[in-house]
């Protein structure tokens, strides 16, 4: 796995002791491992044998045989214990009693079948014999109905109890899924091995149902085997108890082979559904494709371009290209004929059962024989043949399990690519001012591709300076952009700020210090009070400030003017109702207002940037702020529209007495705005070619003075 875990390194913080159940599960995972063992046997176990480089899909059954037995036993002992004490710790009482009582269930079906034997051999003496005695038939039946009774109060009881569990349970594990979701940053989540592990972590977080909800097994799924084992132990013993013989016993033995029979020849290759390996990655692309194809028919986000571009026979040929393939693929597997279908054909277990009634008729030829004990002895075959075939298929669900447990383990512990180790971190550089840049030869080249968008790159941009970046489209600006706001790394070269090398800060330190507009920025499907607020989230609760920012972001001459104000909901697809204002018109006159305010308003281009520039200003106002990034921030907007958010941006950029305060970098084609900026960087093929003042590069008469004297 691409990740690096240093095993000496502490991850996570310890949970402290919290009294209550929410406060447990809020508090952060201890470490259960760190061995890089567990990644290890959990890659390994996907491993397509003979296809080197080739893994299998994300929640693929993974083959029983000997190395993946050693695989999963690596990962049950270097995380399976650890996780248990783990989930133990949350519930430890409830979770000791649901194991007690799946072991007393186990129990119940031998002493149900024991005492309706009584029963039977009661109401047999009344019809052969005048031994018969209405108390005693009496007594069994009080007694019976008092044991359904607890049987079903038990039931309920575990059953409660065991969700109670299942739920905390879930609830933690989730938590600690999403959190790590969170910490991680985009080039660890570019590596498909993070995201199919992260993928088989979230089914092991789902099988957190109860009783192996999804048809997966938790390891509190586990007590299961116990309950089952308990159960098959329990008929073994009436079955002993009725039977002496050797002739019994090999009866028994022979049950019992008859039902492992099938799982044995699963063992070994013979097994009749072999879906899930079958499923290669080739046949898994037709799949995703044949999907991704149905979602477009029924996206309404990409209806008027469907419409627009009539897409529409284009998706449906493709659609039913896929579906075929997928459907011959089937039909094909399930045409191969083998030995085990043939075996499956004739029904051997069917036909095992069948002889199993041998003994059954030994025993009828003794004349001691009762009734009672006929139906005990038969019902205990069958059970233990259900049993034993019952426990084969959970030991088999257990296997997979494990490897679901190890992506969980695994997930864990993987390192976001952009914290440094704990030993090099250093604490943000403060300085007045500004943010001090130096990019010294950085080079940058996207994982997959060829060529680098960023080569040797190499500026100083001093505190409280404001540096415009421009360039031809794909020159590498946003590249620059992604790396001097670390949400992605560079491959060579050094990036200082403030002095320090910016990989030994933490980047949500880092993140602190920056306000930014993205050139392809969010649109939240929430209100506008969300939209912006979000750019703060400290204050978006308060009204004042997120008023403050829009009418920074000069959103306030439209917000203003929307059904609800900064509580309109905004429709962030655009598409997705077949248009706001139809809708408004669509709404019944009896309608209130409340109601159809309630239908998510549309924006244009322009005024959703500047809701995004809103969302920036949010926060740049911010003491701790140095750096205010902008790409593209007023791409949509008019030209008035335009200088009113670059007066904005050096108005916040500067104290009250007009001293910059903050380092201002922004991107933009047009280059009226960039000769504000102190400095110009004019990128060309993923460098930067000339770097100067707007006057100084006029001067030098280069590529930037070309491409003004091109724009005006
Ligand atoms: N995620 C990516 N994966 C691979 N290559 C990428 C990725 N993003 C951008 N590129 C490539 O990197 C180069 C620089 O792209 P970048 O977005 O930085 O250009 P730009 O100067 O911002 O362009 P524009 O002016 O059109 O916004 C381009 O050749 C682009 O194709």
């Amino acid at each position: 796995m691409c990740t690096d875990p240093k095993p000496s390194r502490r991850r996570y913080s310890q949970p402290h002791h919290p009294a209550t159940q929410r406060s447990r599960a809020n508090s952060q995972l201890p470490p259960i491992t760190s061995c890089r063992c567990v990644q290890k046997a959990w890659l390994a176990s996907r491993a397509i044998p003979r296809r080197k480089g080739t893994y299998l899909m994300p929640g693929a059954q993974r083959p029983l045989n000997e190395a993946n037995f050693k695989h999963a036993m690596t990962i049950t002992r270097e995380c399976a214990l650890d996780l248990l004490k783990v989930l133990w710790g949350i519930h430890p009482y409830r979770t000791t009693l649901m194991f007690f009582l799946n072991i007393l269930r186990g129990l119940s079906p031998a002493f149900r079948c024991y005492s309706q034997a009584m029963i039977v051999d009661e109401l047999q003496s009344f019809i052969t014999s005048d031994c018969f005695t209405w108390s005693r038939l009496v007594r069994l039946l009080v007694t019976e109905i008092l044991r359904r009774a607890f049987d079903g109060f038990l039931d309920s009881f575990a059953t409660t109890n065991e969700r109670i569990v299942h739920d905390s349970a879930r609830f933690f594990v989730e938590y600690q899924q999403v959190a790590q979701r969170l910490r991680l940053d985009i080039p660890t989540l570019a590596d498909p091995h993070v995201r199919d592990c992260l993928q088989e972590s979230d089914l092991f977080v789902r099988s957190f149902n109860g009783m192996g909800g999804f048809g997966l097994l938790s390891p509190f799924d586990f007590v299961q085997i116990l309950a089952l084992a308990s159960e098959l132990v329990s008929h073994i013993f009436v079955l002993l108890s009725l039977t002496g013989g050797t002739a019994h016993l090999g009866a028994l033995l022979f049950s019992l082979f008859s039902a492992v029979l099938p799982m044995i020849l699963d063992r070994y290759g013979l097994a009749t559904s072999q879906a899930d390996n079958s499923y290669s990655p080739q046949e898994a692309k037709t799949a995703e494709r044949q999907e991704k194809l149905r979602s477009l028919a029924y996206s309404d986000v990409h209806r008027s371009e469907i419409l627009v571009f009539g897409l529409g026979p284009w998706i449906l040929s493709s659609w039913s290209a896929a579906r075929r393939a997928m459907l011959t693929d089937e039909r094909y597997s399930l045409t191969k004929s083998n030995l085990p279908d043939m075996l499956k054909e004739m029904n051997v277990s069917d036909l095992l059962f069948a002889l199993q009634n041998i003994p059954l008729l030994l025993m009828f030829q003794s004349s001691s024989v009762s009734l009672g004990s006929l139906a005990l002895y038969r019902s205990s075959v069958q059970s233990v043949v259900f049993t034993v075939g019952n426990l084969l298929t959970t030991i088999r669900m257990a296997f997979q399990g494990v490897f679901l447990m190890g992506a969980f383990c695994a997930a864990m512990n993987i390192q976001p690519r952009l914290d440094p180790p704990d030993e090099d971190a250093l604490k943000y550089p403060t300085n007045s001012g500004g943010m001090k840049l130096e990019a010294r030869h950085l080079s940058y080249t996207y994982p997959g591709s060829k060529d680098a968008s960023l080569k040797d790159i190499n500026f100083t941009l001093n505190a409280g300076e404001s540096l415009a970046i421009v360039g031809y489209n794909g020159s590498g600006k946003s590249t620059l952009a992604k790396v001097l706001l670390r949400t992605i790394d560079f491959d060579t070269g050094e990036l200082l700020v403030n002095g320090v090398d910016i990989r030994r800060l933490p980047p949500r330190d880092y993140h602190r210090r920056i306000s930014t507009v993205f050139q392809g920025f969010s649109k939240f499907n929430s209100t506008v009070k969300e939209n912006v607020g979000l750019g703060y989230v400290q204050k978006l609760s308060s009204h004042a400030a997120i008023e403050r920012a829009i009418r920074l972001g000069g959103a306030d001459s439209f917000v203003g003017s929307l059904p609800s104000g900064i509580k309109t909901k905004l429709d962030a697809t655009g598409f997705d109702y077949p248009s706001c204002a139809g809708m408004n018109a669509m709404v019944p006159s009896g309608f209130s207002s409340a109601s159809s305010n309630k239908i998510p308003h549309g924006l244009s281009g322009g005024e959703w940037q500047r809701i995004a520039v809103s969302r920036a200003f949010m926060r740049a106002e911010r003491p701790e702020v140095d750096l205010l990034l902008f790409d593209e921030p007023t791409s949509s907007l008019d030209s008035h529209a335009q200088n009113k958010v670059f007066d904005t941006i050096d108005d916040v950029s500067r104290s009250s007495a007009g001293k910059r305060t903050k380092t201002v970098v922004f991107i933009t084609h047009r280059l009226s705005t960039a000769r504000r900026a102190d400095k110009i960087a004019m990128m060309e093929r993923g460098t930067i070619t000339e770097f100067g003042s707007h006057e100084e590069l006029l001067k030098r008469d280069g590529s930037y003075a070309a491409l003004y004297r091109a724009s005006v």
